[in-house]
């Protein structure tokens, strides 16, 4: 059998989930999401067999959004029930939005699990994210143009809401975990979506081979997304200390200043970095952030140039007023737009 294709076996599993579920694990517990599908099934199935552990709970969300999703979360409570884990089945109600249906379903299933987690008194949550999902991820972000932070892709481990959320299976291929439900005779559902063309992630899943065959294989993306993270930290932390030495006077109440000298000596990937914190400080909450391509376009086509012609320069940027005078790149949020009155 080829090695990428071979079930867990219960060493292996209990290796990667024993620092969660293991004796030594989360206190409180853990809740496992699963949909149903054959990653989830295996993260509940390995869960099962690991012995002792803490508590466990196994949570399916039903997005109503199918018609046989009823039938699938209650698939995966019947082999729960006979793997001798409790479920809990949790509804998304209330109105679907007409766009960004599927982020928004996201969005709602971390709420409904994060709820449940916090009843049960659980400290992480898991789910079984593959090296395929990191794959297509750092694929999908590529195409929309994101930078080192967004092509850092999913997180192995991070805080949600006061806990954990932990991937236990994000650098194990998917057809393990197939291969895992198979040996083990756990039956698990196939979601539509998954093929459906009309989604990015599906048509992406079809170019998938063509870029293996030219050596962009799951696992170098995998890897890309580890090493971006890495150098995400690193950044974050040059960003960090750079800060100090790019204080400048006030510019008043819900504004921020940058020593426009300091800016323009900084490593241009830093700068940008300390650009784009300082907007989103700014702008906290009340917009998504702005494209890095655009924060890349003001600052190295326009912002540095004009410091190092001396040169003002006023431009909007991320929702933001950015108007360099005196040294200073002064950042304010930017006014409500005026109407333009109509001539005549
Ligand atoms: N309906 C569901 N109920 C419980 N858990 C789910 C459900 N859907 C997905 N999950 C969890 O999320 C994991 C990833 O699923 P999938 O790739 O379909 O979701 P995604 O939308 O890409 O998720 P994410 O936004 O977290 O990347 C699954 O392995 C499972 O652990």
């Amino acid at each position: 059998m080829s090695d990428a294709a071979r079930p867990l076996d219960p060493d292996e599993a209990a290796r990667r989930l024993g620092p969660w579920l293991g004796a030594g694990g989360q206190a409180g517990g853990v809740v496992l999401a699963v949909s149903g599908g054959p990653d989830s099934t295996a993260l509940m199935g390995c869960a099962a067999a690991l012995p002792p552990r803490v508590p466990v709970l196994v949570a399916t969300v039903d997005h109503g959004l199918r018609p046989e999703s009823g039938e699938e979360a209650a698939g995966v409570a019947a082999l729960a029930g006979r793997l001798g884990l409790p479920h809990r089945i949790l509804t998304w109600r209330g109105e679907k939005p007409r766009t960004r249906l599927q982020e928004a379903a996201r969005a709602a299933r971390y709420d409904l699990l994060l709820g449940l987690a916090r009843e049960a008194g659980a400290g992480a949550i898991l789910t079984a994210h593959t090296l395929d999902d990191q794959a297509e991820t750092v694929l999908m972000r590529l195409c929309a143009g994101s930078g080192p932070a967004g092509l850092a892709g999913i997180a192995p481990a991070r805080r949600l809401g006061g806990l954990l959320l932990g991937r236990p299976f994000l650098d194990l291929p998917k057809a393990r975990l197939v291969a895992t439900c198979a040996a083990a005779g756990w039956p698990f559902a196939v979601d539509p979506g998954n093929a459906a063309a009309r989604f990015a992630r599906a048509r992406l899943r079809r170019v998938m081979p063509l870029l293996a065959a030219e050596g962009l294989t799951p696992a170098r993306l995998a890897r890309l997304a580890a090493r971006l993270r890495r150098n995400e930290a690193a950044l974050a932390a040059a960003a960090e200390a750079a800060r100090p030495s790019l204080a400048a006077a006030p510019a008043g109440p819900g504004r921020l200043a940058l020593d426009a000298a300091g800016l323009a000596a900084l490593p241009e990937a830093v700068a940008l970095r300390v650009l784009a914190d300082a907007i989103a400080a700014l702008r906290a909450g009340e917009r998504r952030p702005e494209r890095l391509e655009r924060l890349e376009e003001a600052l190295f086509g326009r912002i540095l140039p004009a410091i190092a012609a001396g040169t003002p320069l006023r431009l909007t940027l991320g929702g933001a007023l950015l108007d360099l005078a005196g040294g200073r790149l002064l950042l304010a949020p930017e006014p409500p737009r005026r109407r333009t009155k109509r001539a005549g």
